[in-house]
């Protein structure tokens, strides 16, 4: 598993809405309807994420979630990172 380039990155980036390259990861910040349907997608991406082996990095606030992925094992973003971030996109739709 390698970790991509920037150019790399930016292809990929492009598949997906609303994720930006800040600081080393993709992330992404969500709004919810309440705290509740935060905490109820947030343990549906867990499980995810679990299957993965691939953790996310995020912050909760109220019915606001932000998610940061990278791949620690690598020092950067990899497919993995990608993949967790196609699930979360399924789930939060
Ligand atoms: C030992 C365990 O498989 C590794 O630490 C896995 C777990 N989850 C992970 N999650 C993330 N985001 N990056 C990793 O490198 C990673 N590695």
């Amino acid at each position: 598993m390698q970790k991509f380039n920037s150019d790399e990155l930016a292809v990929r980036l492009e598949k997906l809405q609303g994720w930006t390259y800040e600081n080393g990861s993709i992330v992404k910040t969500f709004v919810f309807k309440d705290f509740k349907e935060a905490f109820a997608k947030m343990t549906l991406i867990a499980f995810e994420a679990e299957g993965l082996n691939h953790h996310p990095d995020w912050e909760n606030v109220y019915n606001r979630l932000t998610v940061r992925l990278n791949t620690h094992d690598m020092g950067g973003i990899t497919q993995n990172d990608f993949d967790l971030a196609e699930r979360i996109e399924a789930i939060t739709g």
